[in-house]
């Protein structure tokens, strides 16, 4: 049996609903193998981020060598970054072992509104890890920031995306959840010449804590057992509808995602003990 490999370069999030710990049971649903490198330790719960410890740029370095020297990843993923001295470490050790199926989700601040990326990261993210991208995964607020503008609809998104392409990413996802459209959810894809709009109900839900990291983790788990981005875009979408339809409403303020969802309705079984 052939065994897929994926690879997360993230940030821990102590509560388990995002970061690492979010990507990790993604690929594990999936039926992916996962590895990490670590980035950050966030001191992180349902309530908000109580404190971000960035790890050495030495470290992440090094973390990525050790998995180089010995294990190809079939896919990798970025998620929560921090700094730009980590980018340029992260990008050479990409670089240096020649990963494909790159998935950037260029995390920028949790949901609760604390930074996970400094500002002057984002200029470090064009210039070094964007053109290394298979697909880049921002939501609205990211996309207006990396690409300079504002978004108020699906023009602007699309014009978002075919910005990003041009700093280097094969493939854009323009995510809507941050969308102001009552009632649905717009995804847009870019693939350097067409779009495809990805559209499903909008959820009324406070449970979306780690969203973001566990679509592109799904993605990349996909790209990994070598899905075409086309499918792989369509079975992270199917993947978090029903993690964010089954929610996990534990602690007392935004809980995760439900990751064990997708697999169980495939499976036939109910949604479980977990909620
Ligand atoms: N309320 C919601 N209902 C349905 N889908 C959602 C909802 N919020 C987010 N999504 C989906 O979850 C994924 C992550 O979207 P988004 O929330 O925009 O990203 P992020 O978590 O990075 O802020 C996208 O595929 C988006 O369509
Ligand atoms: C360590 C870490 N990485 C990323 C996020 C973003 O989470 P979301 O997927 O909800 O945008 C987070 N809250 N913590």
């Amino acid at each position: 049996m052939k065994v897929y490999k994926a690879l997360t370069i993230a940030g821990s999030d102590s509560g388990g609903g995002a970061g690492i710990q979010a990507d990790l049971k993604t690929f594990q649903e999936l039926g992916v193998y996962g590895m990490s490198a670590l980035t950050a330790v966030t001191a992180q719960n349902t309530l908000g981020v109580q404190g971000v410890y960035p790890l050495e740029p030495a470290a992440v370095a090094r973390q990525l060598d050790s998995i180089g020297e010995d294990l190809t990843p079939d896919a990798v993923k970025t998620g929560m970054l921090f700094s730009s001295e980590i980018i340029r470490k992260v990008s050479d050790g990409i670089r240096r072992y020649g990963w494909k199926n790159l998935v950037v989700d260029p995390v920028m601040v949790a949901k609760g509104g604390s930074p996970l990326l400094q500002q002057e990261a984002v200029r470090a993210l064009a210039q070094y890890l964007l053109p290394l991208a298979l697909v880049t995964t921002p939501n609205i607020p990211e996309a207006e920031i990396i690409a300079g503008m504002t978004i108020a609809g699906i023009d602007d998104c699309k014009e978002a995306a075919r910005r990003i392409a041009e700093m280097g990413s094969r493939y854009v996802v323009v995510k809507g959840g941050h969308g102001a459209e009552p009632g649905a959810v717009t995804d847009v894809l870019y693939d350097g010449t067409e779009f495809t709009y990805i559209e499903s109900p909008r959820i009324d839900t406070p449970h979306t804590h780690g969203t973001g990291c566990t679509y592109s983790a799904a993605l990349a788990a996909e790209l990994a057992k070598g899905r075409t981005t086309d499918e792989a875009v369509k079975t992270a979408k199917a993947f978090i509808r029903a993690a964010i339809e089954d929610g996990l409403g534990i602690g007392s303020g935004h809980g995760p995602t439900n990751h064990f969802a997708y697999m169980r309705r495939l499976r036939g079984e109910g949604v479980g003990d977990n909620d």
